[in-house]
């Protein structure tokens, strides 16, 4: 055996080297056993096809999906026309091939949801039984099992001599290769001879002829064409299988000599593959069961499915979903990053005002200017003021809705020009005394506890209980984690949209990561750390470990400590102007707006 040969079996891949035009050079034992290339079972049979009188038994996961292109009209040979038989449904059947008076025993399962489908009957006084359950397809014959375990789907066919009983034909791996899917034989097919010895010999074929993926073929011929220097960890399916792939071309002064194609460990990706689609499953389970309890309206329906139906944090946004349909104030309550301006957002989407949005962040507004940003002023009000004057935010928001974020950060003075906002639905501007009709929702939030800063004399009594008679409190990710599979979901489809790339994957041990952590930073963090995850990993799937959740926790200390050192060049800088702002801003070269939004920032007085 060659040296090259040696290598490649001793790696737990299947790797097969293709050389420029495609066909196959090498092949190693793994790829082998993958795909089936060798017969797995001590049984024999002899080559052949379906005859009249045949016995079939058919179990198919999904007809049309892995079983050679079987229709539903191909089921005619067995007896079987069945209108209500659809592609993609689940079917077991026994029955006699090309025998019109006998009649099939069959069951069917409409759509993929298939968790149990069996039939169990006497022919010729021989005792068969075929089950799906467990993604696994068991077919007992008297006393002999065949076993196929899948993934996505598979089809298991078993012919018995209409004469004799006995068996001669059984799927196994590489049904696909050797063109023996349920259709092709049920079309009248033959099939090649079973031995323990058998062995399919690829090795110089076109990798086409033997193995069927559409993207897989579409990715080689780019990388043959040179347009593309290689792909790394791709999810294709081949023949059937859901497998992940490299293609690494190999360069010889400049000329393709070969391309290898290596298949991640197939254990490693069955288990991937498995625990994704449990977790997916679970998730769609209890989306499915709450919403058929349901029978809401559309929109209600949109904005629960942005947030998760089914989830614990259920009852707040379902409160405030109901809260959107009144023309209320709202406060909305919750720790940074848990998705108060998005909730903010999907109200004004689905309440029956219409009119704009107007966000206003109340943090970063300078407490001298609050006053003419919120409510306006009049021309010649103040030095540097627009000469025409300006509108304010409520004017702005007039007929539709302001979303007031970090409502606790409004000085106290403004308090009570708010209240007598929201009292007598009228603004004033700054150097006028006409009261201009206002009619605006007001939507707030905020991550500070309102209730301390009443009792601490920061907040006005009066304009807390304004805002807060309807509050809606979203909890922190850690106390509901069935939120992140929701959350995710959302995120790994709109990442890639913001990005302009591919969707992709995430397997179950990066499932598990990203739902085993308790996100001290919610939904931001998580959104954040997906970010990463998803614009600076090679593959179309993402592994754990491409989630980076300690160099997350690092990168915020980075953050505290630029922001520490911020904090101490301004107070030098203030230090070293005898507290003169004017004199440190100019020193600092920034703006009035970003200087006094530093000093609040770092609570410097
Ligand atoms: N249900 C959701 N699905 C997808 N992304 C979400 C969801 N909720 C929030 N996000 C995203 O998470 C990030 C943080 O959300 P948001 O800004 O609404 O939080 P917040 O509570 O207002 O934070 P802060 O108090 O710090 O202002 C945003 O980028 C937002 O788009």
């Amino acid at each position: 055996m060659d040296l090259l040969q040696s290598v490649m079996d001793s790696s737990t891949h299947a790797i097969f080297i293709l050389n420029q035009n495609g066909i196959i050079d090498h092949i190693n034992e793994q790829a082998k056993t993958r795909f089936g290339l060798f017969n797995h079972s001590q049984y024999s049979h002899a080559a052949g096809k379906l005859e009249k009188d045949d016995i079939v038994i058919l179990a198919d996961t999904a007809i049309g999906a892995d079983d050679g292109n079987l229709r539903p009209e191909d089921l005619n040979v067995l007896g079987i026309h069945d209108k209500k038989i659809h592609a993609g449904d689940a079917c077991v059947a026994v029955a006699r091939y090309d025998n019109p008076e006998c009649s099939p025993v069959y069951k069917f399962y409409p759509g993929n949801e298939l968790e149990y489908l069996k039939v169990e009957t006497e022919v010729d006084g021989i005792p068969v039984m075929a089950t799906i359950k467990d993604r696994t397809i068991l077919v007992n014959i008297k006393d002999s099992q065949y076993i196929i375990n899948y993934f996505l789907c598979v089809a298991q066919l078993i012919i018995l001599d209409g004469k004799t009983g006995q068996v001669k034909f059984w799927e196994e791996n590489g049904y696909t290769a050797r063109k023996e899917g349920a259709g092709d034989i049920l079309r009248g097919g033959r099939y090649i001879a079973k031995s323990p010895d058998f062995e399919l010999n690829v090795v110089g074929h076109h990798f086409s002829d033997y193995f069927e993926g559409d993207l897989f073929e579409t990715h080689l011929s780019q990388i043959m064409n040179g347009e593309v220097d290689c792909y790394e960890n791709q999810e294709y399916r081949i023949n059937g299988f859901e497998l992940v792939a490299s293609l690494l071309p190999v360069y010889n002064s400049g000329t393709l000599q070969y391309v290898i194609v290596r298949f991640r460990n197939i254990e490693d990706i069955q288990m991937i593959i498995k625990e994704r689609n449990d977790a997916i499953k679970i998730v769609e389970k209890s989306y499915k069961e709450t919403r058929r309890e349901r029978n809401a309206v559309q929109d209600e329906r949109t904005f629960l499915t942005l947030f998760g139906i089914g989830s614990s944090a259920d009852s707040s946004r379902r409160q405030a979903y109901k809260l959107s349909q009144l023309d209320c104030n709202i406060l909305i309550t919750g720790e940074s990053g848990t998705g108060k301006s998005f909730l903010a957002e999907a109200i004004s989407h689905v309440q029956p005002r219409k009119g704009v949005f107007v966000k206003v962040d109340c943090s970063t507004i300078v407490p001298t200017l609050f006053e003419s940003e919120m409510f306006g002023y009049v021309k010649g009000s103040f030095t540097g003021a627009d000469p025409h004057g300006k509108a304010g935010f409520f004017e702005e928001a007039n007929g539709g809705t302001i979303f007031l974020d970090e409502i606790g950060e409004i000085p106290l003075e403004i308090q009570t020009k708010l209240l007598n906002v929201i009292q007598n639905k009228v603004v004033t501007r700054v150097g006028s005394t006409k009261a201009i009709p206002v009619d605006v929702r007001i939507l707030a939030a905020t991550n500070r506890d309102l209730k301390a800063e009443v009792a601490a004399g920061r907040f006005r009594r009066d304009l807390y209980y304004r805002l807060s008679t309807f509050t809606v409190n979203l909890p922190p990710l850690r106390d509901c984690p069935v939120d992140t599979y929701f959350i995710i979901n959302n995120l790994i489809e709109k990442i890639p949209i913001k990005y302009g790339i591919r969707k992709k994957n995430l397997s179950g041990e990066a499932f598990a990561k990203l739902t085993s952590y308790d996100w001290p930073g919610n939904i931001r963090e998580l959104e954040n750390i997906l970010e990463q995850a998803i614009v600076l990993s090679d593959s179309d799937i993402i592994y754990a470990e491409n989630i980076h959740l300690e160099n997350e926790s690092q990168m915020l200390t980075m953050k505290s400590r630029l922001a520490a050192e911020e904090k101490k060049i301004i107070l030098q800088a203030l230090m070293q102007n005898e507290g003169n702002k004017l004199k440190t801003m100019q020193q600092l070269g920034i703006s009035k707006t970003v200087f006094y939004r530093k000093l609040k920032e770092y609570d410097i007085h």
